[in-house]
């Protein structure tokens, strides 16, 4: 496996470093990363053991794979300044919400591979979905070398770079709407029955606990443990009746406000 370069070691990038590691599919010093602010990356470099590169040029520089961590904003200065370190034996890898390949490309002012990740604060537990659009790494053997680093920490799932924001929101930002969910059902359960608020959320989180390894174990599909709970003319029923009639609505508003922002940021960066 060629050396690793990290730019920016924030959530992502520092999410990334130490999956890997944890994951045993990277040693800490085969892993190179720079980061804008010093302080964040000196911590992370004394906890994780992996090489602290003084500036970005260097990790360009030492690395065979280059991935780019920082915000979409941030990202053409990032490239700007290690454009001429980028060959076509490197490969980059975006992380980078709704900046195109094309956009890259005409910032690195050449042709080289890129691959498009959208990864998962779930790898952090060495689960979940990372997902990876191939459009701009024609070369298979670079693509299996890609696959591979996200199968140590995920599911990885490849699509067309035209749905990649699609399943950026059922995929990565997902853990954020699941964490809002389950909030909002157990502030509904505080308001309604007046019961206690710490009581509510442990048991709300328990049972979505349970829930997902019952479905990761025992159901494979959404509908049989529905089946299973909902007592023929019981209570769950009136429960799922209501979330039937309601919930495509609530979801398919949320996707058309996600929809809007990933065009509205991606328009930017065509
Ligand atoms: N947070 C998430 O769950 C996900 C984030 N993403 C994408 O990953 C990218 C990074 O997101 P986060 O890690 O959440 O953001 P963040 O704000 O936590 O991290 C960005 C990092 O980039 C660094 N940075 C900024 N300019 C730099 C420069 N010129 N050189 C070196 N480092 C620089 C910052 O110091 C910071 O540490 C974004 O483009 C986002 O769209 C994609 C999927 C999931
Ligand atoms: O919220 C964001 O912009 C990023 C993209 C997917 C998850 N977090």
């Amino acid at each position: 496996m060629a050396e690793i370069g990290i730019i920016g070691t924030g959530s992502m990038g520092s999410m990334l470093i130490r999956s890997f590691i944890r994951s045993g599919i990277l040693k800490p010093e085969e892993i190179t990363a720079s980061n804008r602010s010093e302080e964040k990356l000196l911590r992370l470099a004394e906890e994780t053991g992996i090489n602290r590169a003084a500036s970005n040029r260097i990790t360009a520089e030492k690395s065979g794979i280059i991935f780019l961590c920082v915000l979409p904003d941030d990202t053409e200065e990032v490239i700007t300044e290690i454009k001429d370190l980028i060959t076509d034996e490197k490969i980059l890898v975006s992380v980078i919400s709704d900046v195109t390949t094309g956009k890259i490309t005409e910032w690195t002012g050449k042709t080289a591979p890129i691959v498009r990740v959208i990864p998962s604060v779930t790898s952090h537990r060495l689960c979940g979905i990372s997902v990876l659009s191939f459009d701009a790494l024609p070369d298979d053997k670079d693509r299996q070398k890609i696959i591979r680093l996200f199968e140590a920490i995920s599911k990885p799932v490849t699509v067309p770079e035209a749905e990649i924001s699609a399943y950026s929101d059922i995929a990565s930002s997902s853990p954020a709407f699941i964490a809002g969910i389950m909030k909002e059902f157990s502030g509904a359960a505080v308001r309604h029955y007046g019961i206690d608020q710490n009581t509510a959320d442990m048991v709300v989180r328990e049972t979505f606990i349970g829930t997902a390894k019952l479905i990761e174990h025992d159901y494979s599909t959404f509908e049989s443990l529905i089946a299973d709970v909902a007592t023929e003319g019981g209570i769950t029923g009136e429960g799922m009746r209501v979330i039937r009639e309601n919930a495509g609505e609530l979801f398919t508003a949320m996707l058309k406000e996600t929809d809007r922002k990933h065009k509205l940021v991606s328009d930017k960066f065509r």
